[in-house]
């Protein structure tokens, strides 16, 4: 028989000042642009677009100590927090395009607002989970996950514009998938919470079958909670997706890393989506980019029930003479 209808809530977050390198802003259209709602209808898919989030431009936001633009990306990810939460509340998978990582402290503070307690794979070559206090660049885009954990509360200043935040996440209800560049402080607090992570060097030893059997065993066994997919494209092989802020070599091939999405979404649990950090700008050629964002469309499509194997729509009926 075939699964239940999927419907998803695609909200466009144009936002760059997590990090440095304009162009991030770019991603939701350039992945709108590429059939991404063609293609999830193709699906049997519901789509509804709530379309782009603007951001006003913070007059004055100077530098707290090395954090950079703290005041725009607090308000932005107040604004999607909320976008996010009347997403779920309208039924929908929630489908965040980035725009840099910073945003997924919206995403998942909206989604938790919405659903409580979630599960949260977050898939990437990086944690992100600098603290403000520990952060070498100022760039939050390297921090999310520090914002979110009830266990770093103590670990992080209160910020301007933040005053909203509350963490709603547990450290053991993260899985962090395809990391090699980690910080030393990023480590050792990865280390300290006991947080799960399958490293690329995991990804090798058990291949990505077995990540996922492990995944999905280690969230379940602590209650069947609804799954945020956080996905930052820079966890996919720069050879097929180069067009991103820090690319790092040694990446998740594009069988694998749609391997992880058509996993996830046969558990049912999938409940929200970031795709985050494609920059048309850090492409070198066009391909460069074409590549990257087919790439993202590939795995955000795995999420709602695309398979290799090919799809059909209930209702195909083959056509008679
Ligand atoms: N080189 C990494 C490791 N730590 C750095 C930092 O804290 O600025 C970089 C963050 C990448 C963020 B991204 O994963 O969202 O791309
Ligand atoms: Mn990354
Ligand atoms: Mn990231
Ligand atoms: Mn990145």
């Amino acid at each position: 028989q075939h699964p239940p209808a999927r419907s998803a809530g695609i909200v466009g977050a144009p936002f760059s000042k997590g990090q440095s390198r304009g162009g991030v802003e770019d991603g939701p259209e350039r992945i709108r642009a590429a059939g991404l709602q063609r293609g999830l209808q193709e699906l049997g898919c519901a789509v509804k677009d709530y379309g782009n989030l603007t951001f006003e431009d913070m007059s004055r936001d100077e530098p707290l100590g090395l954090l950079k633009s703290v005041r725009a990306v607090g308000a932005a990810n107040q604004k999607l927090s909320q976008a996010v939460r009347a997403v779920k509340e309208d039924g929908h998978t929630a489908v965040v395009l980035g725009g840099d990582h910073s945003l997924a402290i919206g995403s998942i503070h909206g989604h938790s607002a919405a659903v409580g307690e979630l599960s949260v794979v977050w898939v990437d070559a990086h944690a992100d989970i600098n603290t403000p206090l520990t952060t070498c660049t100022g760039n939050i885009h390297g921090q999310p996950v520090s914002y979110l954990l009830h266990e770093l509360r103590s670990k992080v200043p209160v910020l301007p514009n933040f005053s909203w935040l509350k963490p709603c996440v547990s450290a053991a209800d993260v899985v962090f998938i395809g990391l090699r560049d980690v910080d030393p402080a990023e480590h050792y607090i990865l280390k300290m919470l006991g947080v799960k992570t399958f490293s690329m060097s995991e990804v090798d030893q058990l291949g990505v079958a077995r990540v996922m059997e492990e995944t999905c065993d280690y969230l379940s066994a602590r209650g069947k909670k609804p799954i945020h997919l956080s996905y930052d494209i820079d966890a996919i092989d720069p050879s097929v997706a180069p067009a991103t802020g820090t690319p790092v070599v040694g990446g998740l091939t594009y069988r694998e890393g749609v391997y992880i999405t058509e996993h996830l979404c046969q558990t049912g649990l999938l409940s929200a989506v970031d795709l985050v950090e494609v920059n048309p700008l850090r492409g070198q050629t066009e391909e460069d980019v074409r590549s990257t964002v087919s790439t993202a469309i590939d795995l955000l499509l795995g999420c709602f029930g695309r398979v290799r194997e090919g799809n059909h729509l209930p209702d195909y009926r083959l056509p008679k003479p």
